[in-house]
């Protein structure tokens, strides 16, 4: 079995998790609180900021410049495509400038991200690609699961194209194709650290539906410094 199955296998059930959580449920059956969903957006797009960041980083640590060019548009790709998806989410919903300005990332969107820094900032490309890919093949799953639901908010309808659709998938594929390359050159050692982030990053996918669905605060609040959600 490949590296990438072997830790699409591992993490099942917590990805399972996910696709029974009721954010990703009620979406698909467009019964999801509009208010959960506007939390959501905010939140994504500062994870989305940072993420495009961290695959800015995998960029500067291939070790080929045809990867680097490939990182470079994947980075590219997050901000052009899924962060603009989200500007047009935020306009319909009524999402102001002065909002987005003043944001207050959450405790999980924080320690998301947080995770991914340190998987770049520690390891070499192949745990940079181990903890971002479940971010892509779990997308994709959903998006799969949910293609023939009919929502009748046409907002989750957008959503659930945009990670169901052949665009998504080619970018999925292509971070597993590396994974399993890279997986073959390194150590045993490199590889357990590498699935770790793995699990890591499905955990705190799952993490990332409960935090959209219960409006996760900081749990002393008046204290929180404000940054723009797309920095
Ligand atoms: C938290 C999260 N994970 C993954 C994706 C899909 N790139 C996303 N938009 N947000």
């Amino acid at each position: 079995m490949s590296f990438a199955k072997q830790l699409r296998q591992a993490a099942d059930s917590i990805w399972e998790a996910s696709f029974q959580h009721p954010f990703v449920t009620e979406l698909g059956n467009g019964t999801l609180d509009l208010k959960c969903f506007r939390y959501y957006v905010l939140q994504d797009s500062y994870y989305l900021s940072h993420f495009a960041r961290v695959q800015a980083l995998g960029a500067a640590k291939a070790a080929d410049l045809q990867t680097t060019d490939r990182m470079a548009h994947h980075a590219q790709n997050t901000y052009q495509a899924e962060l603009s998806l989200h500007e047009n989410f935020a306009k319909k919903l009524g999402i102001t400038e002065e909002e987005k300005a003043s944001f207050i990332p959450a405790p999980t969107a924080y320690a998301y991200t947080s995770h991914m820094y340190r998987a770049a900032y520690e390891g070499h490309l192949g745990d940079i690609i181990a903890a971002i890919l479940p971010c892509y093949w779990l997308y994709y799953e959903i998006g799969e699961r949910l293609k023939d639901c009919k929502p009748e908010e046409p907002i989750y309808q957008e959503w659930i194209a945009a990670y169901g659709s052949e665009w998504f998938r080619s970018l999925v594929e292509e971070q597993i194709v590396r994974l399993d390359a890279i997986a073959e050159l390194v150590t045993e050692a490199d590889r357990k650290r590498m699935e770790q982030h793995f699990i890591i990053s499905s955990q705190y996918e799952y993490a990332f539906w409960e935090m959209a669905y219960r409006l996760e605060t900081w749990p002393v609040e008046g204290k929180e410094i404000a940054v723009h959600a797309n920095e």
